[in-house]
């Protein structure tokens, strides 16, 4: 027995030095001989992907990983194979000519792998089909055909100002426009608004931040994924479970969106003219689309995947953006009274029934909006999650001189690289709308990456941006904004220490998709209309 357990001592010891030695050789390898190990970052991301699970939950991983790239340059390893890069060059080869030798990573599977959308799809090929699906009912003459549904909207928004510009009530914008968005994605995908203004009721709102929060914690350890998909859930820690709670109240509210116009179309479907007079909404176009070589429709899982992702991919992002542009003008009173001159002379004023004006004559008329748009998306990209490319060519790629081999995650983080001040000068931290008037800088605006770029950039971007200047050329036109500081959470203008010009970016919070941290108060007035 004793010669037994001695044994068994002795057994435990050499296991032991044998796990330390393995884990000692593995950090010795991935700092100095993994193909990476030349290039900086933190000393625990480069050992493992936890370090990026900790900043998603953090919810400051943009934020840190833009400190890190002006402490450490272009290059920062921000994970044992991931590479950040804030280099103009990477932008053309990663993205636009980057295709299928550059798919997506891993990291997109957490977003929905069994039934992957059109986003999370990893597969080139399949992905090029299904965008070709899609892409009718995301262009700019479909948009305009629903843009009465917008107009709708808007006016229960202009509605609630009007009661609030009444009773000088302080109001938070953030919540109004995320209410106003959340009933315009209803009404542009489902033919169906959500409610959420009319019942100004927080329970009704898309839990959509948790399933991204879930999402890019999970996505960014792809090698626990499956494990974690699995034993996650059984964790009986409320705020997780709430993550889950959340990603499912999205996933139904998805289903009953596809059930519901599935079964109003049931009897039609295949009679052409009987569909063409049904109203428009891209959930139709996508029931009614047909593969381009076999004739297949989607299936009911195919849809339910694509609403799901209209949800999430659609609508924190639209209300971020049109949050962090008034945030903006609301700080830079300058800048805000300039827009609002170039609305009052450039357009007719609106007629008391007519919500806004439309998207022809907005985008044909309005340069400083369109100034204003550009920098806000700029200053504050909202999308904010690295996007991470594979390098599958067997040679690797060149970045800037870089050699950056095969099987490297590579991303750009498009906070990171607007506020690259190399390309964006020393006042990239400056809301001044005016850069894009400036030949040099205008002829950057290809490199802008708020809705990234190439094959795989946002299919959304013609409604975000219609919305977003039907929605501030019309409140601009009829009402005056007055900040309220709310002194609990106060945002950050401050003088930039280093580069001594301001800082105009906010705090904010980021789950993949970021957001101003405090709410935008303010109270508002209907502006005089003159003559
Ligand atoms: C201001 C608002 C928006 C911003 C900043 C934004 C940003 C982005 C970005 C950066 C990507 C590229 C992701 C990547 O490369 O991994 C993307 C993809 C996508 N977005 Fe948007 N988005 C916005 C609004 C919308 C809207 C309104 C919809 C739909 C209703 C939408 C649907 C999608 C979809 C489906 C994809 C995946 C496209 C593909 O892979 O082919 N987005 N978006």
């Amino acid at each position: 027995m004793a010669v037994l357990s001695t044994v068994l001592e002795h057994a435990s010891i050499v296991a032991l030095c044998i796990s330390v030695l393995c884990c000692i050789s593995y950090v010795v390898y991935q700092r100095y001989f993994h193909p990476l190990a030349k290039y900086p970052g933190p000393f625990l991301a480069s050992i493992t992907d936890l370090w990026q699970v900790y900043q998603f939950m953090t919810l400051k991983q943009p934020y840190t990983l833009t400190e890190l790239h002006e402490k450490y340059g272009s290059f920062v390893r921000y994970g044992p194979d991931k590479l950040s890069t804030t280099c103009e060059d990477a932008v053309a080869l990663i993205y636009q000519k980057g295709g299928r030798s550059m798919p997506k990573t891993e990291f997109y599977d957490a977003y929905g792998a069994a039934h992957p959308n059109v986003f999370g799809m990893r597969d080139e090929a399949l992905h090029s089909i299904r965008r070709r699906h899609m892409s009718h009912s995301f262009s700019i003459s479909y948009v305009k055909e629903m843009e009465q549904y917008l107009d709708t909207t808007i006016a229960i928004l202009k509605q609630k100002l009007a009661r609030y510009a009444s009773t000088g009530e302080v109001f938070d914008l953030k919540k109004a426009f995320h209410y106003y968005v959340i009933d315009t994605l209803g009404e542009l995908a489902f033919s169906q608004s959500f409610g959420v203004q009319q019942a100004d009721d927080e329970s009704l709102v898309p839990p959509v931040k948790e399933h991204s929060l879930l999402a890019a914690a999970t996505g960014a350890w792809p090698a626990m994924r499956f494990r974690l998909k699995r034993w996650l859930p059984l964790v009986p820690y409320k705020p997780l479970q709430d993550l889950f709670r959340g990603r499912q109240a999205c996933a139904d509210l998805a289903s009953r969106c596809v059930q519901k116009r599935l079964r109003d179309l049931a009897d039609i479907k295949d009679d052409e003219s009987a569909v063409r007079s049904q109203r428009k909404d891209i959930l139709t176009s996508l029931i009614l689309a047909k593969h381009p070589d076999t004739g297949e429709r989607l299936t009911e899982i195919d849809l339910e995947t694509e609403a799901f992702g209209f949800i999430i991919a659609g609508t924190h992002t639209t209300s971020a953006t049109t949050t962090l542009l008034f945030y903006h003008l609301l700080h830079n009173p300058g800048i805000l009274s300039d827009l609002v001159s170039e609305l009052d002379n450039k357009l007719p004023p609106l007629e008391p029934d007519q919500p806004a004006h439309s998207i022809t004559l907005l985008e044909s008329s309005l340069s400083f909006l369109r100034d204003c748009v550009k920098e806000n998306f700029r200053i504050n990209p909202v999308f904010t999650m690295p996007l991470a490319r594979r390098v599958t060519a067997r040679e690797g790629i060149m970045i800037d001189g870089e050699h950056i081999p095969r099987g490297t995650s590579i991303a750009i983080c498009n906070h990171a690289f607007h506020h690259n001040p190399a390309i964006w000068g020393s006042d990239h931290n400056t809301f001044r709308p005016s850069r894009w008037t400036e030949p040099a800088n205008n002829a950057r605006s290809r490199l802008l990456m708020h809705f990234g770029l190439g094959g795989r950039q946002c299919i959304g971007k013609t409604i975000a941006t219609t919305n977003i200047y039907k929605l501030t050329s019309s409140l601009l036109q009829d009402f005056d904004f007055e900040l309220m500081r709310d002194e609990t959470s106060e945002t950050l203008v401050a003088e930039d220490m280093v580069s001594s010009q301001r800082n105009d970016v906010p705090r904010m919070v980021s789950v993949g998709i970021s957001d101003l941290e405090a709410p935008l108060m303010v109270k508002c007035r209907r502006r005089a209309i003159e003559g």
